[in-house]
């Protein structure tokens, strides 16, 4: 089984709108909401693609009643911690004349200690039950700075596998507790490493340092240039297949999906590369986050080859 933790769940909000200017009033032509947050997604596509899965974090007031009542209409697993704090709303504005996609990001609730002490305790309930767990997306206020390193530890020594998919200093201190694999995008490295990320060998010099904080695997997502997958021995890099985007927004989640799928089955690192690869790129041929077509993953693995390079 695999368990999500959303530490910042979000009532995803899109608007569609046939064009946008700031500044002015803009119309909506449609609005979308989605039960969201990066792990939320994860579980939505490895549900949607028949995997055992539990979504698990925080949720609180209003919001956090509209996600878990979402997920219950479609019959997705989720065992959350409910909170005092009120879950956020993300908005994205998806502009179709410039097909241009803006992110509007609220920063969430506090969290009290008590509460984390309760998702500490899921998360090793979780452990125990489950062979890979992920940890994605932003820390909420409240949560310790290296909150995903504890979640982390407790994970791995409750017989586990860590996933963890998030930025900035939560992503630091987490590599510090050598997670299973880590799923940094371009942005995400490049802020880690504090240098410009500007070949396929910079990309794979950093992966292969963070190899050296105990993780096992690194997967670097390029978005529409694809991504590596990197471990100890070998390097892997695949091309993404060409598409018309619709929305790119939670790619990088249904890519983590296809990783967690393919790490619980162990299956072959190519294979867990094409997975992944055919899982980001079917969600951005959908309007909106951690939404999947089963028959686009099966067209699109045909189309998807993964290659090894010398470099070690
Ligand atoms: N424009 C695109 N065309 C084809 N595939 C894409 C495109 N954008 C993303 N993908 C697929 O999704 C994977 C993950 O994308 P990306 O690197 O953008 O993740 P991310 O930045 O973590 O996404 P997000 O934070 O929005 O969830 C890519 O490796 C690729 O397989
Ligand atoms: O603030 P975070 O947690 O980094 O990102 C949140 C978020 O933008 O990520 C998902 C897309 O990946 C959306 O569902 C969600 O709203």
């Amino acid at each position: 089984m695999i368990t999500t933790i959303t530490l910042n769940a979000a009532l995803d909000t899109t608007y569609y709108l046939p064009s946008f200017t700031l500044g002015q009033t803009n119309r909506l032509k449609d609005l979308h909401v989605e039960p969201g947050g990066k792990g939320i997604n994860v579980a939505k596509v490895l549900d949607s693609l028949g995997e055992k899965v539990v979504a698990g974090g925080f949720v609180g007031g209003s919001n956090g009643k509209k996600i878990a009542h979402l997920l219950a209409h479609r019959n997705i697993p989720h065992e959350f911690v409910t909170i005092q704090g009120e879950s956020r709303v993300c908005l994205t504005i998806l502009n179709e004349e410039l097909k241009e996609e803006t992110e509007i990001l609220e920063q969430g609730p506090m969290i009290l200690d008590e509460e984390w002490l309760k998702i500490c305790e899921f998360v090793k309930k979780a452990a125990m039950e489950s062979k890979i767990i992920t940890l994605s997306g932003s820390l909420p206020k409240g949560v310790p700075v290296n909150g995903y390193s504890q979640l982390i530890e407790i994970i791995q020594q409750n017989g586990a596998k860590a996933i963890l998919d998030t930025s900035g200093e939560p992503l630091r201190h987490g590599l510090c507790s050598g997670p299973f694999a880590v799923k940094p995008n371009e942005q995400e490295l490049k802020q880690l490493i504090k240098k410009e990320i500007l070949t396929l060998t910079d990309a794979i010099d950093a992966g292969k340092n963070i190899l050296k904080q105990g993780v096992q695997y690194v997967c670097i997502s390029l978005g529409r240039e694809g991504a590596l997958l990197i471990n100890k021995d070998e390097v892997f890099h695949v091309k993404a297949p060409e598409i018309e985007v619709v929305n790119t927004i939670g790619c990088g989640d249904a890519m983590l999906a296809g990783l967690a799928s393919g790490f619980e089955k162990e299956l072959p690192i190519e294979e867990i590369l094409s997975l992944a690869t055919a899982y980001g790129t079917a969600n951005a041929l959908q309007p909106f986050a951690g939404k999947v077509d089963v028959k686009d993953i099966d067209y699109l693995l045909k189309d998807i080859e993964v290659y090894k390079l010398n470099h070690i």
